[in-house]
């Protein structure tokens, strides 16, 4: 017979049993600089995750470790361990592309390619995928569609995606995302371009997606970070100083550094 577990220990388990990222004693270089010291922290399965803290503190450079992005750059260079679903990322036998068709990434600026709005989600599925017309007019509707971008751009599909709003643009991109089927996806600032009407359409699309991915998210704007993410991280001079629930660390953190950014005293 099994045994019952008390609702909260049920959560405890879950959370427990459904990391999707692990990073494990993580140290980061800009060449000699230490960017990320000793960091260690575990991200759950289909749900958000805030990185805030103040500028320079090291939020984009944890994120860009994940895909291992930094590596299109000389003298970046990551020790430790980034585990997904359990297989550590920084291994070199690790295949690039396919960890970048697991890990997505929108970043702050929306970065349309300079082709139809089809084309910009075809485009990407085509490096990873082999598949007929309709198949593909699928994939296209259905990412934009999940992107909550479908009625606005339906017809007008071959139409620029330069053509587009800032806001729009954004979503773009994160149809782009989509339409590889990652597991994740990480934001990075993805709304600090955008008007406060495009800001809320993007933090709903957060919301729904995580039904469905895991999301990492870099904000500067801790009101975002407490609406859309259940944990959040918060980083000081390229250390982890707490993480924690979001509310947690928006009510009672433990730490007095959290404290005082929270609470405007620096940043
Ligand atoms: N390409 C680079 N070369 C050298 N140092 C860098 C580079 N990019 C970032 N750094 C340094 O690494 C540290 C962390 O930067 P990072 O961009 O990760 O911080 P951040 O918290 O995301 O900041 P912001 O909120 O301003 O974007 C900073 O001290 C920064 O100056």
């Amino acid at each position: 017979m099994s045994q019952m577990l008390s609702p909260d220990m049920t959560i405890a388990a879950e959370a427990a049993a459904k990391a999707k990222i692990e990073v494990k004693n993580l140290n980061f270089y800009y060449g000699q600089s230490k960017a990320l010291k000793d960091i260690t922290l575990s991200l759950p399965e289909r749900s958000v995750t805030a990185f805030i803290g103040p500028s320079g503190c090291g939020k984009s450079t944890l994120l860009r470790v994940f895909n291992r992005i930094y590596e299109l750059y000389p003298k970046q260079t990551a020790e430790g361990q980034v585990l997904l679903d359990g297989q550590n990322v920084l291994d070199r036998s690790q295949d690039l592309n396919l960890l970048r068709t697991k890990i997505g990434m929108v970043f702050q600026k929306p970065t349309p390619f300079p082709m139809s709005i089809y084309e910009n989600i075809a485009f990407g599925v085509r490096l990873y995928e082999k598949i007929g017309k309709a198949e593909m007019d699928g994939r296209v509707e259905q990412a934009l569609k999940r992107a909550a971008l479908w009625n606005e751009v339906k017809d007008k599909l071959n139409a620029s995606g330069l053509s587009l709003s800032g806001g729009q643009q954004q979503r773009l991109c994160i149809a782009r995302t989509v339409a590889v089927k990652p597991e994740v996806i990480l934001l990075d600032e993805p709304a600090s371009a955008l008007d406060p009407l495009s800001t809320a359409k993007i933090e709903e699309l957060i919301d729904e997606l995580q039904a469905d991915y895991t999301i990492v998210i870099v904000t500067h704007n801790m009101q975002q970070a407490a609406r859309v993410s259940k944990q959040t991280a918060f980083m000081y001079l390229g250390e982890l100083v707490e993480f924690d629930k979001t509310e947690k660390i928006f009510t009672s953190p433990r730490e007095k550094r959290t404290q005082d950014y929270i609470t405007g005293r620096f940043g």
